[in-house]
Protein backbone atom coordinates (compact mmCIF):
# COMPACT_ATOMS: atom_id res chain seq x y z
CA UNK A 1 0.00 0.00 0.00
CA UNK A 2 0.76 3.70 -0.41
CA UNK A 3 0.20 6.58 0.84
CA UNK A 4 -2.54 8.54 -0.92
CA UNK A 5 -1.07 12.28 -2.60
CA UNK A 6 -3.68 14.22 -4.22
CA UNK A 7 -2.72 16.41 -6.75
CA UNK A 8 -4.71 19.24 -8.12
CA UNK A 9 -3.43 21.09 -11.50
CA UNK A 10 -5.98 24.30 -11.40
CA UNK A 11 -6.67 25.91 -14.90
CA UNK A 12 -7.67 29.39 -15.99
CA UNK A 13 -9.44 31.09 -12.93
CA UNK A 14 -8.33 28.66 -10.80
CA UNK A 15 -5.14 29.69 -9.22
CA UNK A 16 -4.96 28.20 -5.55
CA UNK A 17 -7.65 26.29 -3.24
CA UNK A 18 -8.35 26.83 0.00
CA UNK A 19 -8.32 25.18 3.13
CA UNK A 20 -5.68 23.19 3.59
CA UNK A 21 -4.10 22.41 6.83
CA UNK A 22 -0.18 23.22 7.35
CA UNK A 23 -0.79 24.90 3.89
CA UNK A 24 2.94 26.05 2.25
CA UNK A 25 3.99 27.24 -1.23
CA UNK A 26 7.13 24.84 -2.35
CA UNK A 27 9.52 25.27 -5.09
CA UNK A 28 10.33 22.39 -6.59
CA UNK A 29 13.41 21.93 -9.09
CA UNK A 30 13.08 19.37 -12.17
CA UNK A 31 15.63 18.10 -14.51
CA UNK A 32 12.73 19.65 -17.16
CA UNK A 33 13.13 23.18 -15.66
CA UNK A 34 11.20 25.27 -13.91
CA UNK A 35 7.20 24.28 -13.20
CA UNK A 36 4.37 26.69 -13.71
CA UNK A 37 4.50 28.51 -10.58
CA UNK A 38 5.46 26.71 -6.74
CA UNK A 39 2.98 24.27 -5.46
CA UNK A 40 0.34 24.50 -2.74
CA UNK A 41 1.10 21.48 -0.31
CA UNK A 42 -0.75 20.41 2.71
CA UNK A 43 -3.54 17.98 3.86
CA UNK A 44 -7.20 17.61 3.88
CA UNK A 45 -8.96 15.57 6.04
CA UNK A 46 -5.44 13.91 6.86
CA UNK A 47 -4.64 13.19 3.41
CA UNK A 48 -1.53 14.79 1.43
CA UNK A 49 -2.47 17.21 -1.02
CA UNK A 50 -0.34 19.20 -3.54
CA UNK A 51 -2.20 22.13 -5.97
CA UNK A 52 -0.74 23.44 -8.77
CA UNK A 53 -1.72 26.50 -10.94
CA UNK A 54 -1.00 25.34 -14.67
CA UNK A 55 -0.59 29.08 -16.22
CA UNK A 56 0.86 30.18 -12.81
CA UNK A 57 -0.80 32.44 -10.30
CA UNK A 58 -1.02 35.69 -12.41
CA UNK A 59 -1.84 33.53 -15.54
CA UNK A 60 1.85 33.92 -16.57
CA UNK A 61 2.17 30.66 -19.40
CA UNK A 62 0.10 30.20 -22.15
CA UNK A 63 -1.28 27.11 -22.76
CA UNK A 64 1.66 26.61 -25.49
CA UNK A 65 4.41 27.66 -23.15
CA UNK A 66 2.89 25.72 -19.78
CA UNK A 67 6.01 23.86 -18.66
CA UNK A 68 4.15 20.23 -18.99
CA UNK A 69 7.26 18.03 -18.02
CA UNK A 70 8.60 20.21 -15.33
CA UNK A 71 4.58 20.34 -13.72
CA UNK A 72 4.13 16.32 -14.61
CA UNK A 73 7.76 15.66 -12.86
CA UNK A 74 7.78 17.87 -9.85
CA UNK A 75 4.12 16.26 -9.08
CA UNK A 76 5.74 12.80 -9.15
CA UNK A 77 8.91 13.91 -7.25
CA UNK A 78 6.46 15.32 -4.33
CA UNK A 79 5.11 11.57 -4.32
CA UNK A 80 1.59 12.68 -5.49
CA UNK A 81 0.31 9.42 -6.71
CA UNK A 82 -3.31 10.87 -8.32
CA UNK A 83 -4.02 14.22 -10.36
CA UNK A 84 -6.96 15.57 -10.90
CA UNK A 85 -7.16 18.34 -14.00
CA UNK A 86 -9.41 20.89 -13.78
CA UNK A 87 -9.89 23.55 -17.03
CA UNK A 88 -12.00 25.77 -18.63
CA UNK A 89 -13.35 24.15 -21.78
CA UNK A 90 -15.89 25.03 -24.89
CA UNK A 91 -18.89 22.61 -24.98
CA UNK A 92 -19.80 21.10 -28.21
CA UNK A 93 -23.53 19.45 -26.80
CA UNK A 94 -26.26 21.56 -26.19
CA UNK A 95 -27.04 19.13 -23.24
CA UNK A 96 -23.00 19.95 -22.17
CA UNK A 97 -24.31 23.76 -20.88
CA UNK A 98 -21.83 26.28 -19.59
CA UNK A 99 -22.10 25.64 -15.55
CA UNK A 100 -21.93 21.56 -16.15
CA UNK A 101 -18.72 19.76 -15.54
CA UNK A 102 -17.70 16.93 -18.10
CA UNK A 103 -15.48 13.87 -16.72
CA UNK A 104 -13.24 13.56 -19.63
CA UNK A 105 -12.93 9.91 -20.73
CA UNK A 106 -10.72 10.61 -24.12
CA UNK A 107 -8.70 12.77 -25.89
CA UNK A 108 -8.03 13.64 -29.42
CA UNK A 109 -4.67 15.48 -29.60
CA UNK A 110 -4.22 18.42 -31.98
CA UNK A 111 -1.48 20.04 -30.21
CA UNK A 112 1.87 20.64 -32.72
CA UNK A 113 3.94 23.00 -30.17
CA UNK A 114 4.53 21.17 -27.08
CA UNK A 115 7.25 18.23 -26.12
CA UNK A 116 4.78 15.48 -25.55
CA UNK A 117 7.58 13.42 -24.10
CA UNK A 118 9.72 12.27 -21.36
CA UNK A 119 12.20 9.69 -23.27
CA UNK A 120 13.81 9.90 -26.72
CA UNK A 121 16.95 9.44 -27.73
CA UNK A 122 19.03 7.43 -25.80
CA UNK A 123 15.99 6.24 -23.71
CA UNK A 124 12.83 5.23 -26.13
CA UNK A 125 9.52 3.91 -24.13
CA UNK A 126 6.21 3.74 -25.91
CA UNK A 127 3.14 3.99 -23.30
CA UNK A 128 -0.38 2.74 -24.25
CA UNK A 129 -2.65 5.98 -23.96
CA UNK A 130 -5.69 3.61 -25.13
CA UNK A 131 -7.40 5.10 -22.36
CA UNK A 132 -5.76 8.00 -20.60
CA UNK A 133 -8.56 8.30 -17.52
CA UNK A 134 -8.10 6.02 -14.75
CA UNK A 135 -11.53 4.84 -14.54
CA UNK A 136 -11.05 4.73 -10.37
CA UNK A 137 -10.35 8.32 -10.11
CA UNK A 138 -12.90 9.16 -12.37
CA UNK A 139 -15.06 7.70 -10.24
CA UNK A 140 -13.75 9.43 -7.08
CA UNK A 141 -14.85 12.90 -9.42
CA UNK A 142 -18.29 11.72 -10.22
CA UNK A 143 -19.35 11.26 -6.88
CA UNK A 144 -17.48 14.29 -5.90
CA UNK A 145 -19.01 16.56 -8.24
CA UNK A 146 -22.59 14.93 -7.85
CA UNK A 147 -22.38 15.14 -3.61
CA UNK A 148 -21.33 18.61 -4.53
CA UNK A 149 -24.78 19.16 -6.20
CA UNK A 150 -23.29 20.22 -9.34
CA UNK A 151 -24.80 18.71 -12.99
CA UNK A 152 -21.90 16.34 -14.37
CA UNK A 153 -21.49 14.47 -17.57
CA UNK A 154 -19.71 11.49 -17.09
CA UNK A 155 -17.62 10.61 -20.48
CA UNK A 156 -16.82 13.19 -23.39
CA UNK A 157 -13.99 13.64 -25.56
CA UNK A 158 -11.59 16.25 -24.95
CA UNK A 159 -10.37 17.92 -28.20
CA UNK A 160 -6.74 19.65 -27.30
CA UNK A 161 -6.32 22.31 -29.70
CA UNK A 162 -2.67 24.63 -30.07
CA UNK A 163 -4.63 27.23 -29.22
CA UNK A 164 -4.08 30.66 -28.27
CA UNK A 165 -6.37 31.63 -30.71
CA UNK A 166 -9.75 30.03 -30.26
CA UNK A 167 -11.13 28.02 -33.30
CA UNK A 168 -12.59 29.13 -36.46
CA UNK A 169 -16.31 28.58 -37.09
CA UNK A 170 -14.93 25.89 -40.00
CA UNK A 171 -13.08 24.02 -37.33
CA UNK A 172 -15.49 23.88 -34.52
CA UNK A 173 -17.93 22.45 -36.60
CA UNK A 174 -15.69 19.99 -38.07
CA UNK A 175 -14.86 18.59 -34.30
CA UNK A 176 -18.24 18.47 -33.13
CA UNK A 177 -19.88 16.64 -36.53
CA UNK A 178 -17.32 15.20 -37.93
CA UNK A 179 -14.49 14.42 -35.37
CA UNK A 180 -17.19 13.61 -32.80
CA UNK A 181 -15.77 15.64 -29.57
CA UNK A 182 -17.73 16.47 -27.36
CA UNK A 183 -15.49 19.49 -25.34
CA UNK A 184 -12.42 21.48 -26.27
CA UNK A 185 -9.65 23.29 -24.30
CA UNK A 186 -5.74 24.12 -24.86
CA UNK A 187 -4.23 22.13 -22.34
CA UNK A 188 -4.69 18.34 -21.15
CA UNK A 189 -2.63 17.43 -23.93
CA UNK A 190 0.41 16.91 -23.30
CA UNK A 191 -0.56 17.18 -19.99
CA UNK A 192 -2.13 13.06 -20.09
CA UNK A 193 0.36 11.69 -21.44
CA UNK A 194 3.01 12.84 -19.32
CA UNK A 195 1.40 11.45 -16.55
CA UNK A 196 1.25 8.15 -17.95
CA UNK A 197 4.63 7.89 -18.68
CA UNK A 198 4.97 9.37 -15.36
CA UNK A 199 2.71 6.31 -14.21
CA UNK A 200 0.60 8.72 -12.22
CA UNK A 201 -3.25 7.96 -11.72
CA UNK A 202 -4.79 11.06 -14.05
CA UNK A 203 -8.37 12.28 -14.54
CA UNK A 204 -9.40 15.71 -16.00
CA UNK A 205 -12.51 18.03 -14.93
CA UNK A 206 -14.00 19.95 -17.64
CA UNK A 207 -15.42 22.66 -16.40
CA UNK A 208 -17.74 24.26 -19.31
CA UNK A 209 -17.62 27.92 -19.49
CA UNK A 210 -19.10 27.88 -23.42
CA UNK A 211 -20.51 26.74 -26.66
CA UNK A 212 -17.54 27.68 -28.63
CA UNK A 213 -18.46 29.09 -31.89
CA UNK A 214 -20.91 26.27 -33.33
CA UNK A 215 -24.08 27.21 -31.65
CA UNK A 216 -26.58 29.56 -33.42
CA UNK A 217 -27.81 30.92 -30.48
CA UNK A 218 -24.75 31.67 -28.51
CA UNK A 219 -22.06 34.21 -29.67
CA UNK A 220 -18.17 34.18 -30.35
CA UNK A 221 -16.21 32.91 -27.38
CA UNK A 222 -15.46 35.64 -25.26
CA UNK A 223 -12.99 35.34 -22.42
CA UNK A 224 -15.05 37.89 -20.29
CA UNK A 225 -18.08 35.29 -20.82
CA UNK A 226 -15.77 32.17 -19.70
CA UNK A 227 -13.66 33.89 -16.97
CA UNK A 228 -17.78 35.14 -15.11
CA UNK A 229 -18.77 31.46 -15.78
CA UNK A 230 -15.84 29.85 -13.90
CA UNK A 231 -16.51 32.62 -11.03
CA UNK A 232 -19.99 31.43 -11.00
CA UNK A 233 -18.63 28.06 -10.11
CA UNK A 234 -15.30 29.01 -8.21
CA UNK A 235 -17.70 27.13 -5.21
CA UNK A 236 -18.95 24.21 -6.80
CA UNK A 237 -15.16 23.41 -8.19
CA UNK A 238 -13.77 24.02 -4.82
CA UNK A 239 -16.40 21.70 -3.16
CA UNK A 240 -15.99 19.15 -5.40
CA UNK A 241 -11.88 19.14 -4.82
CA UNK A 242 -12.54 19.08 -1.07
CA UNK A 243 -14.75 15.69 -0.92
CA UNK A 244 -11.92 14.05 -3.07
CA UNK A 245 -9.87 12.87 0.22
CA UNK A 246 -12.39 11.43 2.00
CA UNK A 247 -13.12 9.32 -1.36
CA UNK A 248 -9.64 8.29 -2.23
CA UNK A 249 -8.45 7.25 1.24
CA UNK A 250 -5.25 7.40 2.95
CA UNK A 251 -4.30 4.69 1.79
CA UNK A 252 -4.16 3.17 -1.59
CA UNK A 253 -3.81 -0.47 -3.62
CA UNK A 254 -1.98 -0.77 -6.48
CA UNK A 255 -4.20 0.67 -9.56
CA UNK A 256 -6.78 -1.90 -10.61
CA UNK A 257 -6.31 -0.42 -13.97
CA UNK A 258 -2.23 -0.48 -14.06
CA UNK A 259 -2.02 3.33 -14.54
CA UNK A 260 0.59 3.12 -11.71
CA UNK A 261 2.52 0.79 -13.55
CA UNK A 262 2.38 1.77 -17.01
CA UNK A 263 6.47 1.54 -17.63
CA UNK A 264 6.63 -1.70 -16.70
CA UNK A 265 7.24 -2.93 -20.19
CA UNK A 266 7.65 0.11 -22.17
CA UNK A 267 10.87 0.89 -22.17
CA UNK A 268 12.97 -0.24 -25.42
CA UNK A 269 16.50 0.58 -25.63
CA UNK A 270 18.46 -2.15 -24.42
CA UNK A 271 20.54 -0.98 -20.54
CA UNK A 272 23.68 -0.80 -21.61
CA UNK A 273 22.56 1.46 -24.95
CA UNK A 274 20.47 4.02 -22.77
CA UNK A 275 21.79 7.70 -22.22
CA UNK A 276 23.24 8.12 -18.90
CA UNK A 277 22.26 11.77 -19.06
CA UNK A 278 19.09 10.77 -19.84
CA UNK A 279 18.54 8.19 -17.54
CA UNK A 280 19.55 10.53 -14.65
CA UNK A 281 16.94 12.92 -15.54
CA UNK A 282 14.15 10.37 -15.57
CA UNK A 283 15.08 9.61 -12.02
CA UNK A 284 11.70 10.72 -10.59
CA UNK A 285 9.44 9.46 -13.49
CA UNK A 286 10.62 6.29 -14.50
CA UNK A 287 13.42 5.71 -11.53
CA UNK A 288 10.65 2.29 -10.53
CA UNK A 289 11.99 0.85 -13.90
CA UNK A 290 15.27 2.37 -14.86
CA UNK A 291 16.78 1.72 -11.88
CA UNK A 292 15.95 -1.96 -11.15
CA UNK A 293 18.62 -4.25 -11.68
C1 LIG B 1 -9.51 31.44 -20.40
S1 LIG B 1 -9.87 31.00 -21.99
C2 LIG B 1 -8.75 29.83 -22.70
C3 LIG B 1 -7.84 29.09 -21.76
O1 LIG B 1 -8.66 28.49 -20.75
C4 LIG B 1 -8.39 27.11 -20.72
O2 LIG B 1 -7.31 26.93 -19.80
P1 LIG B 1 -7.23 25.69 -18.82
O3 LIG B 1 -7.37 24.47 -19.67
O4 LIG B 1 -5.88 25.77 -18.18
O5 LIG B 1 -8.35 25.86 -17.82
C5 LIG B 1 -8.02 26.79 -22.16
O6 LIG B 1 -7.38 25.54 -22.27
C6 LIG B 1 -7.16 27.96 -22.51
O7 LIG B 1 -5.83 27.79 -22.05
N1 LIG C 1 -14.08 27.34 -26.62
C1 LIG C 1 -12.89 27.08 -26.10
N2 LIG C 1 -11.87 26.67 -26.90
C2 LIG C 1 -10.66 26.38 -26.37
N3 LIG C 1 -10.36 26.51 -25.07
C3 LIG C 1 -11.34 26.93 -24.25
N4 LIG C 1 -11.34 27.14 -22.94
C4 LIG C 1 -12.57 27.55 -22.59
N5 LIG C 1 -13.38 27.62 -23.67
C5 LIG C 1 -12.63 27.24 -24.72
Amino acid sequence: MTATKIAVIGGSGLYQIDGLADADWVTVETPWGAPSDQILTGTLDGIQMAFLPRHGRGHVHSPTSVPYRANIDALKRLGCTDVISVSASGSFREEMAPGDFVIVDQFIDRTFAREKSFFGTGCVAHVSVAHPICPRLGDACETAAKDAGVKVHRGGTYLAMEGPQFSTLAESKMYRESWGADVIGMTNMPEAKLAREAELCYASIAMITDYDSWHPDHGEVDVAQIIATLMGNADKGRDLVSRLPKLLGTERAPCPHGCDRALEYAVLTAPEARDPALVAKLDAVAGRVLSAP
